[in-house]
């Protein structure tokens, strides 16, 4: 199976805080990679760093084959356009609606576009979203869920290799998450897609992870399926969350 990212010895800091240190994780072809860790261990600057919004001080970022550490401006933008990256508070433009939220992206990037092959992607794309009903409500008009759904959707239009999701469950209720896990799952099978998927919740970890990785202390230690991972008698993980808790909701 191709690695589609690659992580070594990645080191980052702000000032004193080093948040980063000597990272190492793979993500292989379409597989969906959960990031557990808590509050500021560093979840969201990992993705910022592959997506190349911030810079690496030490290491090697590899995706899809290219070093970002070593590109330039136009190469960095141009992988870019592979990356899907799902942002936690959804990023939607107010003013627009939902039709004018996912056309921009393609009028943005992609040249030569008819109208008629915009209108279909963005009839095709928020169909796989189970959001067509909605493309011509503005985003206050949407629940939560639906703004994470069209804010997925925004990302999927560019049909992207790789998707980045931040806390794609956050702030829902659980009938809602177990909704956008399910969604998660059928952007991997549909869209072929290889995923990180940073996380706090256990439920989505379990439902979406082919593999979870936990930082901790700036690196990942434990990696592994779901099972693996909290099954390693390691008090870091026994401490991080009740694994008893989510094992008792099941029965
Ligand atoms: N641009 C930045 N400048 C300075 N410090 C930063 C910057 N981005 C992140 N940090 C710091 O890096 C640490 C890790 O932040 P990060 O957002 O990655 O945490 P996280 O694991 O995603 O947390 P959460 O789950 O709360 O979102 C924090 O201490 C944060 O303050």
């Amino acid at each position: 199976m191709n690695k589609v990212i690659e992580i070594e010895h990645l080191y980052k800091a702000f000032g004193d805080r080093k948040v980063l240190i000597d990272a190492n994780l793979d993500v292989y072809e379409s597989e969906n990679m959960v990031v557990l860790g808590r509050s500021g261990t560093g979840k969201s600057v990992l993705i910022k760093i592959i997506a190349g919004i911030l810079p690496a001080d030490k290491g090697s970022v590899k995706v899809l084959g290219q070093e970002v550490t070593q590109l330039n401006k136009k190469e960095m933008n141009e992988l870019r356009l592979k990356i899907g990256f799902s942002f936690q508070n959804s990023a939607l433009y107010d003013s627009m609606t939902v039709r004018e939220n996912l056309e921009f992206p393609l009028v943005r990037n992609v040249r030569n576009m008819s109208r008629g092959e915009i209108n279909k992607a963005v009839h095709k794309v928020l169909d796989s979203v189970g959001l067509l009903k909605s493309i011509d409500q503005m985003p206050s008009e949407l629940s939560g869920g639906q703004k994470k759904r069209i804010g997925i959707a925004r990302t999927l239009i560019m049909n992207p290799t790789i998707m980045l999701y931040d806390e794609p469950t956050a702030g829902l209720d659980p009938i809602t998450c177990m909704e956008i896990n399910q969604l998660i799952n059928e952007v991997k099978e549909n869209y072929k897609t290889s995923s990180i998927i940073i996380t706090h919740d256990l439920t989505c970890a379990k439902e979406t992870g082919d593999r979870v990785a936990v930082l901790f202390d700036g690196n990942f230690k434990f990696q592994g399926t779901f099972d693996e991972v909290f099954k390693d008698p390691d008090p870091r993980i026994k401490n991080f969350y009740d694994y008893n808790f989510i094992e008792n909701q099941k029965k």
